[in-house]
Formats: C-alpha cells, sequence, structure tokens
C-alpha cells in the first residue's frame, strides 16, 4: 500500500427507529467540534473490520460482532497533508453493551434527513450523503 495512503474506518451505527449516532470531534484534534461517524485509523495487521470493532470499544463502549459489520460506501478524499485518505463506512445494527463514550466525547443520534444539522469533516460529508439517499425510507433492522 502505497505510503501516503491513510485508511480509515468508519461505522453508521443505526438504532430500531432508524437513527444515526454521530460523535463530535473532541477539542484539540483535527477537526474539533466537527461530527463524525465513529471509527479511527486501521493499524498495520489489522482488516477493516478488526479496526473497526477495536475502535467502537475504545471510543464507546459497544461489542458488534464482526458480521454484524455490512459495508456501504467509502470517500475517497485528498488530504491537506498531501496524501490521500481513504475511509469505508460500514453500517452495523445489532451491537452488544450500551454506549458510553469514553473521552466524554458528545453523541447524538439523529436521523438522516436531519444530518446537515451537523457540520462534518470532508470525507464523512459524502457518506452522510449516500446514507440519507439510501437508508431514509428503507427498511430498518
Ligand atoms: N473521520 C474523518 N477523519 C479524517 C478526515 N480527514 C482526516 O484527515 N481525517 C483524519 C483525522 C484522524 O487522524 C483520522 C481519524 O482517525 P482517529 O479518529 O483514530 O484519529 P484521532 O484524531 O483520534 O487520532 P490521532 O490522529 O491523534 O492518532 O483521520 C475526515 O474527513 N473524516
Amino acid at each position: 500500500m502505497s505510503s501516503n495512503l491513510l485508511l480509515v474506518v468508519a461505522c453508521a451505527l443505526v438504532d430500531p427507529d432508524g437513527r444515526v449516532l454521530l460523535a463530535q470531534r473532541p477539542t484539540g484534534k483535527q477537526h474539533a467540534g466537527l461530527w463524525e461517524f465513529p471509527g479511527g485509523k486501521v493499524e498495520p495487521g489489522e482488516t477493516p473490520e478488526q479496526a473497526l470493532v477495536r475502535e467502537l470499544r475504545e471510543e464507546l463502549g459497544i461489542e458488534p460482532c464482526e458480521q454484524c459489520l455490512q459495508p456501504f460506501a467509502f470517500a475517497s478524499e485528498p488530504l491537506e497533508s498531501g496524501g490521500h485518505l481513504l475511509m469505508p463506512l460500514f453500517v452495523c445494527r445489532r451491537w452488544d453493551g450500551f454506549i458510553h463514550p469514553a473521552e466524554g466525547q458528545k453523541i447524538v443520534w439523529t436521523r438522516p434527513d436531519q444530518f446537515r444539522e451537523y457540520p462534518m469533516p470532508p470525507a464523512d460529508k459524502p457518506l452522510a450523503a449516500e446514507l440519507r439517499d439510501r437508508l431514509v425510507g428503507a427498511r430498518v433492522g
């Protein structure tokens, strides 16, 4: 893999009412204050699914089963650093445990048709649009 390619995996957690979890980037980090789909960098040796299970456990304290992660879409965005971000988004509707943000970051559950109320980093925006187009009105659960 090219060394300037950053692979970051993200997840749309969808509740039984069709609402999706967004998490606010903490102060002091890149894109602070913006709303993102939870996830993070894929570490060497990990599959995207393993990385996402780890990130959801670390960030939110939940345990999704790998088989419940449905590949959904991906974003491909140039980075200000000159590198390039590749960000696959999975959809997950089932997990164990209760959501408890580890770093105290704010979360919201919002319907995809209300995503525009939450400013997002560049790669999350097209994924939000795709979710809006394909999840709204679709069967949930
Ligand atoms: N979700 C998202 N992440 C982005 C975008 N652009 C961009 O450079 N990133 C970077 C910020 C982070 O370095 C990384 C997301 O992984 P992360 O959530 O584990 O990163 P982090 O800031 O918590 O950790 P770190 O960089 O301090 O190691 O991707 C974007 O448009 N959306």
